[in-house]
Formats: structure tokens, C-alpha cells, sequence
């Protein structure tokens, strides 16, 4: 074994020599239950150290929490672009969707895993299908996931009774993995996909599980258009009334929210997960409301939605996309501000998900990312939110650690090549199957 592969394969103590945080250089001590036993003075001592990580020229920050995705699309990255959002979903990737096996949701997850470490995200929300297949990419790779099955019943009671006994058997799977890395979630699609019967299923059987709820709200203008126009409420009343709207909800995008909404979601404790990207390319005319949600107290974290309508996974650039679009679409410079636009991907989505302060504190779990403080993209180096918002990308990432295991050492990341060829090949051989099919 060679010296680099110790660092993937070892079990211990790690301490962090000498990394950057808030301008100072200091050391961090990681515990062999990979938690955060000291910052700073002393830390040395808080451990008996077993593996040392040089951390100098590194900023040290917190893991990136991605809070909406659907991580196997990245299979289907670069498919379909540049189309109205209905009809992407229904004329070209539900079409192909329809031809996904329990492989390329394997093999689709574990690149974009790969894609997630190597941006340094830690944790992250996923809306799929095939998920026992999507957990156990997450299992061989090492970061931190919520799984939710994507629960589309189109109100046929039938196709209900299939995506209950769906969502119980993922929630039954996840249980049984016995992994404190990996949960699950309830996956009611939106208000446009499932029927009421439906959304009040999710809500109970979340509430029963003690689960957590992952859902697309008011993407669009169409969405609460039909939505009052068949109900009478706009989506997030809806929401409410079914019992979807929860301290352990997700609501992903979120951009026609009305004042009145933003309120309520922050009275539910709902976290609200902000897709600038996604919502730029599929055009969906309207930011999420930020300032009000901020306003009203809610939880705003971010996510960049599936490979297919980003069409990637580095949060380094959702951050700085959030931060532009929300100055732009709102008319202020002053708001979400970078300090902002960090805590949004980092301590907001470790809340979002319950995955601990997402904090570089003692207690805390020693999710942690170090950055190239040398990188063009961080010279000069003023303020490092500022670079790390504006200036850099994913690519700026040197190491990643999740639970105190190292993911990522000096850009590593073990079985990189596979995984590629793994993707590359389920790619081909699922548009391959439905071209047949066509
Ligand atoms: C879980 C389901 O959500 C779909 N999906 C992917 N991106 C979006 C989006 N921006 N809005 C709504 N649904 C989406 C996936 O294609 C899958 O069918
Ligand atoms: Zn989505």
C-alpha cells in the first residue's frame, strides 16, 4: 500500500496541523468517533494522535450540505437542455426515466458522489427512484445522505398503492442499513404529481417514522396557477392542510412564494432549499423570495437540483450563483451577502437535514473541507468567504473529511477511474435501451 492510500484506509485520531480559520492558523483535533475535540490551543492535546493531515496553505471550512438533489441524474447530465420545464420533464426526461434500472441509479449516484466529494459537499438531500441502490453508493462512499423515494401517484389510486408500498419498503431498507451516515425521508413529489390522498399519506406515514419530508414547492408560476384553479389554495396551503408542512420538511425551490407563505413555512419551521441555477436555466421567472423568508425567520438552505438542469453539483458555484441572483432578481447588492451565501450551504443545510451544527466547533462532527488558500481563486485572500463565494470553484478543494474519515486527500478521491467508466458505460446502455424502446 502506498503512503496516499494509508490516509483512506486508516481508522483514528486525525489532527489537522495548521490550517486557516478566520485569517488564524490553528490546529483541529478529530477523535476516533470522528468527532471535533478541539480547535486551537490545546487541541494537540485533546487526542492521542494517529493520522496527521498538514493543513497548511489550507482554509479550513465547514462540509457543504446540498439539500435538493437528484443525484443520479447526472447520468442524464447534458440529455435535454435548454427547454421549458414541463415540457423537459414530460417529453424528455420522464420518457427516459422510464427506462432506469436499479444500476444506473448505483452508478449515476456514485459519480455524482464523486462530483459532490470532489466540490466538497459532505451531506446531501436526494429525490429518487431505486433508492436501496442509490444507499448503497452512498454506503461505499463514504458521505452523508437522506433518501427519499420520489412519490408521483398522478392521482391514479392504483399507481398510489404502488409508491406507498415504494416509500415503505425504502424507509424499511434504510432502517436496516443501520447506517448513521444514511436516513431517509418521504418523497411527495409536488403538488402538481400527487394527489391529495397522497400528500396526507407522506405526511402520516413521516410523522410516524419520525422522518423528514422532501418536496418541490412553487417552482413555478404554472404550479400555483392550476394549483388555485383546482383547489382553490395556493401550493403551500395545500401543503399545510395535508400535514406536509414540518420542522423536518425540505421545500425545494420555493421561487413563487407569496409574503403570506414565506411566513407560514418559517411558523411550520419548514427549511426552505434554494436551486438558483436550475432556476435560471429552466427559466422558471421568479427568485425565491429570499428577503422575506429571511424576514419571517425560516430556514433557507441551498441545493442545485439534479444534473439535468444544472448540470452539475459544485456548491461552491451555487453559492455564488444564490448570491448574484437573489442582488439581481431583488434590485439590492446588499443582500445575501457572501457570509451569508456560506452559512446558507453549510450550517442551514446541516439544520435542514439534522446532520449537526455544520460548524467548525468543538462536539461538533468533524465534517470538514480544506480549501487551497494558494489557489489563483484565493489571491490575494482579504476576507475568505468573499473568495470562497465569488472567486473559487469546487476544483479549489484539496481534502474532504465526513465523520472524521478522509474522502479526499490532495484531490484523491479512491476508485475515481471505475466510477467514471462505471457511469460512462449505465449512461450509454439506459439511452441505448430506450432508443430501442422507441
Ligand atoms: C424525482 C423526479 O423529479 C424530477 N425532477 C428533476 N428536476 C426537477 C425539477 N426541477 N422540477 C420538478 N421535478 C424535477 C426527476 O426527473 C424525477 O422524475
Ligand atoms: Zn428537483
Amino acid at each position: 500500500m502506498t503512503e496516499s492510500d494509508d490516509i483512506f484506509t486508516a481508522r483514528g485520531s486525525v489532527l489537522i496541523a495548521g490550517a486557516i480559520i478566520d485569517g488564524s492558523t490553528v490546529d483541529i483535533a478529530i477523535d476516533e468517533t470522528g468527532t471535533i475535540a478541539g480547535i486551537g490551543e490545546g487541541a494537540r492535546e485533546a487526542i492521542d494522535v494517529d493520522i496527521i493531515i498538514d493543513g497548511s496553505e489550507r482554509l479550513a471550512v465547514p462540509g457543504l450540505v446540498n439539500t435538493h438533489t437528484h443525484a443520479a441524474m447526472s447520468l442524464l447530465r447534458g440529455y435535454a437542455d435548454d427547454m421549458l420545464l414541463q415540457d423537459w420533464l414530460s417529453q424528455k426526461i420522464w420518457p427516459l426515466e422510464a427506462h432506469l434500472s436499479g444500476d444506473d441509479v448505483y452508478w449515476g449516484t456514485k459519480l455524482a458522489c464523486l462530483e459532490m466529494i470532489k466540490s466538497g459537499t459532505v451531506a446531501f438531500n436526494d429525490m429518487y427512484f431505486f433508492m436501496d441502490r442509490a444507499a448503497e453508493a452512498v454506503d461505499e462512499m463514504g458521505i452523508r445522505a437522506t433518501l427519499a423515494y420520489g412519490f408521483i401517484d398522478l392521482s391514479i389510486p392504483e399507481k398510489r398503492e404502488a409508491e406507498i408500498k415504494a416509500t415503505e419498503s425504502l424507509a424499511r431498507h434504510i432502517q436496516s442499513l443501520d447506517n448513521p451516515r444514511i436516513r431517509t425521508a418521504v418523497g411527495p413529489h409536488s403538488v402538481y404529481t400527487v394527489s391529495l390522498e397522497g400528500l396526507r399519506w407522506c405526511a402520516e406515514f413521516a410523522k410516524e417514522q419520525g422522518i423528514g419530508i422532501h418536496v418541490h414547492l412553487a417552482e413555478t408560476e404554472k404550479e400555483v396557477v392550476d394549483c388555485v384553479a383546482q383547489t382553490g389554495k395556493r401550493p403551500a396551503a395545500l401543503l399545510d392542510e395535508c400535514g406536509c408542512l414540518t420542522p423536518r420538511t425540505v421545500a425545494a425551490h420555493c421561487c413563487w412564494l407569496d409574503e403570506a407563505e414565506c411566513r407560514l413555512l418559517a411558523e411550520r419551521g419548514v427549511s426552505a432549499s434554494h436551486n438558483p441555477a436550475s432556476n435560471m436555466k429552466l427559466a422558471v421567472n421568479r427568485a425565491m423570495p429570499y428577503h422575506w423568508l429571511k424576514q419571517a425567520g425560516a430556514n433557507v438552505c441551498l441545493g442545485t437540483d439534479g444534473c439535468s438542469s444544472n448540470n452539475n453539483l459544485d456548491m461552491f458555484e451555487e453559492m455564488k450563483f444564490a448570491a448574484l441572483l437573489q442582488k439581481f432578481a431583488w434590485n439590492s447588492p446588499t443582500l445575501l451577502p457572501a457570509g451569508e451565501a456560506v452559512t446558507m450551504a453549510t450550517a442551514a443545510g446541516a439544520r435542514a437535514l439534522g446532520t449537526g451544527p455544520g460548524t467548525l466547533t468543538v462536539g461538533a462532527p468533524a465534517d470538514i473541507v480544506l480549501v487551497d488558500a494558494r489557489a489563483v481563486c484565493n489571491t490575494p485572500l482579504y476576507h475568505a468567504d468573499s473568495n470562497l463565494v465569488y472567486a473559487c470553484n469546487g476544483d479549489a478543494v484539496m481534502t474532504v473529511l465526513c465523520q472524521g474519515r478522509v474522502l479526499m486527500h490532495e484531490r484523491t478521491v479512491p476508485g475515481e477511474e471505475e466510477i467514471l467508466e462505471g457511469a460512462a458505460a449505465a449512461a450509454r446502455s439506459l439511452v441505448g435501451r430506450a432508443r430501442q424502446a422507441s
